[in-house]
Parts: C-alpha cells; structure tokens; sequence
C-alpha cells in the first residue's frame, strides 16, 4: 500500500478505510499496527490508529460499515479526498492493488 502512496517518506498521511460491515476493516487496521485479532466486534462508530510503515506515519480511520456510520465521513472531509481500492482475497490470503 505504501509503495501506492504518492509523498515523501517523513511525511504524515490520513487513510480512511471504508466498505461494507464484515468486509475487514478493523482486522486489516490492527494487522497494520500489529494487534492481536481474535476477538474483533463490529465497529460502532469509528476507531482512529496511528502507524509507521515504510517512513510514513499513518493516521487511519476505521469506519463502522454501516450506511449511518459512514455518513459521519462526509463533514469531516468537505473538499472529498484521494481514493485507493484494494480488494482482499480471503482464500488464497493476499491483498493486491485493484485500482
Ligand atoms: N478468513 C478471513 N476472515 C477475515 C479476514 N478479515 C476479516 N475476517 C473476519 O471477518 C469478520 C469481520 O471482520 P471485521 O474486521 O470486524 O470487519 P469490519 O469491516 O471492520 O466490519 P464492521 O466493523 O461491521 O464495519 C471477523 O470475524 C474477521 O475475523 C480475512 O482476511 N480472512
Ligand atoms: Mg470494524
């Protein structure tokens, strides 16, 4: 994901990870900062990490993946944002760029 990101390393970066509820979001925000991920509960609201990665830091949000929950996007971030899209394939466990 890093290598996908355009800046300089150093620099700070917000990432939003949206999608549908079970889609595996927080999974994917606790393997990024290396949490355990046994016990994972749907997420009521939203949860906020910091990460270092690749000389970056990484302010990522995880949004609940309810329709309700997502539109608490649309006033924090007024003049729209940059979009990556990955797609996460469960069977054979690799995550690949799907822009
Ligand atoms: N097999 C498998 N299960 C996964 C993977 N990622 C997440 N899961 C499981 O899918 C379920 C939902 O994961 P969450 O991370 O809670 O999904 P979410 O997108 O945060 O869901 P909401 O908080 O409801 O929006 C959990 O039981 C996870 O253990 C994966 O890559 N492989
Ligand atoms: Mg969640």
């Amino acid at each position: 994901m890093c290598k996908r990101l355009r800046g300089s390393p150093g620099q700070e970066l917000r990432i939003v990870l949206l999608g549908l509820d079970n889609a595996g979001k927080t999974t994917l925000l606790k393997c990024l900062a290396s949490e355990e991920v046994s016990t994972i509960t749907p997420t009521q609201g939203f949860n906020i990490k910091s990460v270092h990665s690749h000389g970056f830091k990484l302010n990522i949000w995880d949004i609940g993946g309810q329709r309700a929950q997502q539109a608490v996007l649309i006033p924090l971030f007024p003049s729209g944002w940059n979009e990556l899209d990955f797609q996460a394939d469960h069977e054979q466990e690799e995550v690949r760029a799907a822009k």
